[in-house]
């Protein structure tokens, strides 16, 4: 008997085992086994086959690269974001009940505050792609309030992280509140809009805007029962919201976030609505909803110079050739699909940054030391790019904060002259459309609606290097530094207005390249020729604009595959730099 009985107990702990096994084996067992000779045949190709992404060390080349040294980011340059920050937490009903206080008095705390959104431009982000992803972000929302006059805790906070260099546009705002008001619920607590035309509901009969006591029926409350609706409430941050629309130029790196919406206020608990004749409320009020906010946000990266070119000109070479950059290079139109910034190092073959000369300029300021600049490549322009030919104009936004721009021309494609003034054309139609764009913007935002704010009307800056004679009070200062406009810091609740330089009053320069193939000379020539003629001011300028810039137009001739005469151009981009 007690043999059987320990064989049961065995084979029963065998069978949990096994079972317990068999658990584990049903979790690590691949989903499909493949037929043997399936899986023989792949192991002896995976065998045979070179590992793709070997590179010859021997062969390899950091200006003509393999396809594996390709570096590729997801990139995305403008999204659209919804922004919302949180709704208030509920009020509570609650009373309290202790031993010997049956019925006492009501103690439902007040719900709490929603979250509130945030906004910061960092250095280390490059690329708006996450944003776009998500679509909407949300703060939290705030807990209800709790019995014993425990309030709700706050939302959580949101912290919209960008690039440096993002522009942001509002397009939409909706503020339940500011809606609230428009219907017309909530004229009764404000006398001063009496005269307006909206109809005169009473927040009073917003039931909605009510939670009772579980297990009231709704029916046994008339209207009569409810005391009339407080006054919304908003949020005390709210005062340090900046004034919508929202308009934000983030061009340099934030120390601080900067609140775009404050959190909504929760409801207030029932002990809110004792009166004399109501002792024991039985209803307290919901929390308010958050604001929702719609952006468009457009990614400009920032760089010291941009590289504007026709497509397979070379662009992508140069870069390599100037920096460690390891963007991508090939013989067919298109390679390059999304912009790319490398740095070049001042450092005279030192391997450390030269210091600058830090003594008093002729403006009689310190200037900062540059140790490096910047460089932006960006895809190919082709004629008629504003018609949304090849990839568009849009990469052109990129470039459109340089302070100088490097057009770079190949030699062994046929006029460069006429490429040269192609390629102005296309940088001319940018800006025509660019400026339509703030001009519809501005206009739209012209205040129709009530609470809407106006912004200024576009005014076109006048940037360095323009003939025009700036006046005293003119903000700019002629120091040939990057071309951001001027403007008062984010102070209080007004924004700066988004204003843009011409781009043909930037200093510009141009890059022949592929001037170690045959007959590129006389290319050269005429191109220097032409390039003469503009300086001296009797040849229209490319851009044909009366006040383009055209102080010391050169050309240099270079052979990027081959790194030669690419030497020189960080001295005219600093000479052009720091003016
Ligand atoms: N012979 C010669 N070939 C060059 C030179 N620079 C670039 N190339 C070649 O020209 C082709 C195009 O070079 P990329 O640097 O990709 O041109 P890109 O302007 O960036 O082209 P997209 O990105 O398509 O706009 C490649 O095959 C390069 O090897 C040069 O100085 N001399
Ligand atoms: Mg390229």
């Amino acid at each position: 008997m007690r043999f059987s009985l320990r064989t049961t107990w065995s084979t029963a702990v065998q069978c949990r085992q096994t079972r317990a096994l068999s658990h584990v084996a049903r979790h690590i067992r691949p989903r499909k086994r493949l037929p043997n000779s399936i899986r023989c045949q792949s192991t002896a190709a995976a065998v045979q086959e070179e590992p793709a992404s070997t590179v010859d060390v021997n062969k390899y080349d950091h200006l003509d690269p393999t396809p594996p040294d390709y570096s590729s980011q997801p990139f995305t340059d403008s999204c659209t974001l919804t922004l919302a920050s949180g709704a208030g937490g509920h009020g509570c009903i609650s009373f309290l009940r202790e031993k010997y206080i049956a019925n006492g008095p009501p103690n439902g705390g007040d719900g709490g505050t929603g979250g509130n959104l945030y906004i910061q431009a960092v250095r280390g982000e490059t690329s708006l792609h996450k944003l776009a992803r998500r679509g909407i972000l949300k703060a939290g929302r705030g807990k209800n309030g709790q019995g014993s006059l425990r309030g709700g805790s706050r939302g959580e906070d949101v912290l919209v992280i960008v690039p440096v260099g993002t522009v942001i546009r509002e397009i939409g705002r909706h503020d339940p509140l500011a809606a609230e008001r428009v219907k017309g619920y909530g004229r009764d607590l404000d006398d001063d809009d009496a005269e307006s035309d909206a109809p005169n509901l009473s927040r009073k009969w917003r039931r909605d805007r009510w939670l009772l006591y579980p297990g009231t029926l709704p029916k046994a409350f008339t209207s009569a029962d409810f005391p009339s609706l407080p006054r919304p409430r908003r949020n005390n941050l709210v005062a340090t919201e900046p004034e919508g629309p929202i308009r934000l130029d983030l061009d340099k790196p934030m120390d601080h976030p900067m609140l775009i919406a404050a959190g909504a206020m929760g409801g207030l608990g029932n002990p809110h609505f004792v009166t004399k004749s109501i002792h024991k409320p039985k209803f307290a009020t919901k929390g308010e909803d958050g604001t929702r906010i719609h952006f468009q946000l457009e990614l400009k990266l920032l760089a010291d110079v941009g590289l504007v070119g026709l497509p397979n000109a070379g662009k992508s070479t140069l870069l390599r050739a100037l920096t460690n950059s390891r963007t991508r290079v090939g013989a067919w139109a298109f390679t390059t699909l999304s912009p790319n910034v490398g740095t070049v190092i001042l450092d005279s073959h030192t391997g450390r940054p030269a210091l600058a000369d830090t003594t008093a300029g002729g403006d009689g300021r310190r200037r900062e030391p540059r140790t490096h600049f910047t460089i932006a490549d960006i895809p190919g322009l082709i004629e008629d790019a504003h018609l949304d030919r090849g990839l568009g104009l849009g990469f052109l936004r990129h470039i459109e904060r340089a302070a100088v721009l490097a057009f770079v021309l190949d030699l062994s494609a046929g006029d460069a002259v006429a490429a040269l003034k192609a390629l102005w054309r296309e940088v001319g139609e940018y800006e025509k459309m660019r400026d339509q764009d703030v001009n519809a913007e501005t206009e739209h935002l012209l205040p129709d609606a009530e609470g809407m704010v106006a912004f200024k009307p576009f005014e076109p800056a006048v940037s360095p290097g323009l003939d025009a004679e700036p006046s005293d009070d003119e903000p700019f200062e002629d120091d040939g530094e990057i071309m951001s406009l001027p403007g008062p810091p984010i102070v209080g609740r007004k924004l700066p207005p988004l204003t843009l330089p011409p781009i043909s009053g930037k200093p510009w320069f141009v890059v022949a390249t592929k001037a170690d193939l045959p007959g590129t000379q006389e290319n050269f020539a005429a191109l220097q020729g032409y390039l003469a003629g503009v300086e001296a001011g009797e040849v229209e300028h490319p851009s044909q604009k009366a006040n383009a810039w055209r102080r010391r137009v050169r050309a240099v001739p270079v052979s990027a595959i081959q790194k030669e005469g690419v030497g020189g151009i960080p001295e005219i981009v600093v000479g052009l730099l720091d003016g």
